[in-house]
């Protein structure tokens, strides 16, 4: 018997995700459902797909359910999990608030990374705390084509190598992963960054992230970023005690990262609801033949 099921559409900075709302954990999304409906020619299209389900009726997340109502059950592009979306979670919120499930004020949110808080003011950009980076020691190398770059490892809840370089046209078409090593680092695969200077505290960076290619933006991976850059420009808060603030740009458009002394940090930018609509469970199945 075919179903159909509810679905919007909604971007953060153009990293843009289908939204499928289960609050009873009801559909199955096995990872070729969540490609077929990530895809941009046979299917809605997007770069990942957020699940919204009640954290109490989802077995990776009913530990959190009593900090928080909902949980981001966020996969990539190609259908596999993710522990956090920086993106994601922002549009997570948009999605709640518009849908009159969460009111304006501080909204936590599940996530495979840990519960998260999101700040929600009555319309225009959200604030949500990201937690702490991990920059764990060791050289990391990504190379495309000819050239190679040293790469810093940051772990923002998911993996990420940030490479500073000349020209980001360097990093090339990145129509596949660009290669690293030691391949021990990431065994799961990693989120790659490549950042130019723009002005003192103000970057611009082009990403490929795992499990989806290029995207237009990429919220961990702003966060990793500007935490990279400030280490790289001798800028620690938890030394100075005062937190610091950098302009990321992406493709799709500008994020604000704040560091503070506690380690804390702080992710500011938009998101929006573009589109809902209805598709069958039979089509669907259909597309994933
Ligand atoms: N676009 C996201 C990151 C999504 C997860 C990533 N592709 C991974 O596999 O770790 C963001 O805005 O943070």
């Amino acid at each position: 018997m075919s179903t159909r099921i509810a679905f919007l559409k909604g971007h953060g900075t153009e990293n843009d995700f289908v939204i499928v709302p289960d609050p009873d954990n009801v559909i199955d999304l096995p990872p070729a459902a969540v490609a077929a409906l990530c895809d941009r020619r046979a299917g809605i299209g997007g770069d990942g797909l957020l699940h919204v389900v009640r954290s109490a009726a989802h077995p990776d997340a009913e530990e959190m359910a009593a900090e928080a109502e909902w949980f981001m059950d966020y996969r990539n592009g190609d259908g596999s999990t993710a522990e956090m979306c920086g993106n994601g979670v922002r549009v997570f919120a948009r999605y709640l608030q518009e849908a009159g499930l969460a009111v304006e004020g501080d909204l936590a949110i599940a996530t495979r990374g840990g519960v998260k808080t999101v700040h929600l003011a009555k319309d225009g950009d959200i604030t949500v705390g990201m937690g702490k980076a991990l920059l764990p020691e060791g050289q990391v190398t990504v190379s495309v084509g000819e050239r190679s770059w040293p790469a810093r490892n940051v772990n923002m809840g998911n993996p990420h190598a940030v490479a500073f370089v000349d020209d980001l046209g360097h990093a090339g078409d990145l129509f596949t992963p660009p290669p690293f090593s030691p391949a021990s680092v990431y065994p799961d695969g990693v989120n790659v960054e490549f950042v130019v200077d723009r002005a003192p505290r103000h970057v611009a960076m082009r990403v490929h992230e795992r499990g989806s290619g290029e995207t237009r933006s990429c919220g961990t991976g702003a966060c990793a970023v500007a935490v990279a850059t400030a280490r790289r420009d001798g800028a620690d808060p938890a030394v100075t005690g005062t937190p610091v603030t950098y302009t990321v740009d992406v493709p799709g458009g500008t994020l604000r990262i704040t560091e503070h002394p506690d380690g804390e940090i702080e992710m500011t930018g938009p998101a929006v609801i573009v589109a809902e609509g209805e598709i069958d469970t039979d089509r669907l199945r259909a597309a994933t033949r």
